[in-house]
């Protein structure tokens, strides 16, 4: 991870070009998936999960270099429902366009199990696509689909996942958009099993494998050892898997790690706390310290920007 960024040596236009670089070169630009594989050659890169576009631009100023869209966080926290599968690929599409517009990093989207079979597979992989995706994930669960931490999952055939990975990468229209393959075996038969498909979806055209609900750091370390492909590690809380640090899975080899439910599981207990004060003191006075202020919230924003913009072009007076 780069150190937070500094807001002013963050102004990007558009097309996530610096200003200050004598403005766009058609050389310079490289897609939302040619970016993160260009990331991922340089280190092991921290994905948090981002609850709506507020946190993934906090997620950006604070430096990070990629935002992954939850299907867990986008489910409780958009809809407050489960991570069953119920929100649809136009919800999805909707939610993965918030995120892309409002900042410039790349995004990876848990299109869960892709919401039907290789055929629909193909339409949402273009219609994440469309909304700006860098990556964009697939399962090998049957529908009703459940968190990859819970019991009671069940997988479906090698050959249906993998028809859908095939669907998925000539469904592309930029051959850097990234196709993940998670799969949820470790839970379900166990690790050789894993191990096996994620050989098979490689084959079928996967870039990256989820290697999802692994138990042990050794099992991190023996998958990693067998599989050679970019490979992302899920470092959710109060799963079946172990926290492992960074330094440990990048040591490992592993490209990517993922924190899908951090931010969500933190703020959602902040907001706890917050209501309990408010309800037995009267006043959020005792909380003010905890608070992003009106300042910082504005400053993340860029408020200023659209006020000047109003000022100078559109006649606007501004406060
Ligand atoms: C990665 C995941 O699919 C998600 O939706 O973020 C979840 C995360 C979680 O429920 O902790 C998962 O199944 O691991």
């Amino acid at each position: 991870m780069a150190e937070p960024h500094d807001h002013e040596n963050c102004d990007h236009d558009h097309d996530g070009h610096d200003h200050d670089q004598g403005g766009f070169h058609p050389d310079d630009y490289a897609s939302p998936g040619k970016q993160l594989r260009l990331l991922i050659e340089d280190s092991t890169i921290q994905i948090p999960g981002a609850p709506n576009a507020l946190f993934a631009r906090l997620i950006q100023r604070m430096g990070y270099d990629a935002v992954y869209l939850s299907g867990a966080v986008f489910s409780a926290g958009v809809f407050g429902l489960p991570d069953v599968g119920l929100f649809t690929l136009t919800e999805l599409a909707q939610q993965t366009t918030y995120l892309t517009r409002t900042m410039t990093l790349p995004v990876i989207v848990d299109a869960d199990t892709g919401f039907g079979e290789a055929m629909n597979v193909e339409r949402t992989i273009v219609e994440l696509e469309a909304a700006g995706a860098a990556a964009i994930q697939l399962e090998d669960q049957v529908m009703p689909k459940r968190c990859g931490h819970l019991s009671g999952k069940t997988l479906v055939d090698v050959e249906a996942m993998c028809a859908k990975i095939r669907a998925a990468s000539g469904a592309r229209s930029d051959p850097d958009t990234v196709i993940i393959a998670r799969t949820d075996a470790r839970g379900v038969t166990n690790i050789d099993d894993a191990i096996a498909r994620a050989h098979k979806y490689l084959a079928a055209g996967a870039d990256w494998i989820f290697p999802e609900a692994l138990a042990t750091p050794e099992e991190f370390a023996r998958f990693a050892k067998e599989i050679e492909a970019p490979l992302m590690a899920n470092m959710t809380e109060f799963g079946k898997s172990p926290l492992l640090s960074l330094d440990d899975l990048a040591g490992m080899g592993y490209s990517a790690v993922l924190y899908p439910v951090t931010l969500l599981r933190v703020a959602m207990k902040a907001a706890e706390a917050a209501l309990a004060v408010l309800a037995t003191e009267g006043s959020q006075e005792s909380l003010l310290d905890l608070m992003q202020t009106r300042e910082e919230l504005y400053d993340l924003l860029d408020y200023q920007d659209f006020e000047e913009r109003d000022r100078a072009h559109f006649g606007g007076s501004g406060n």
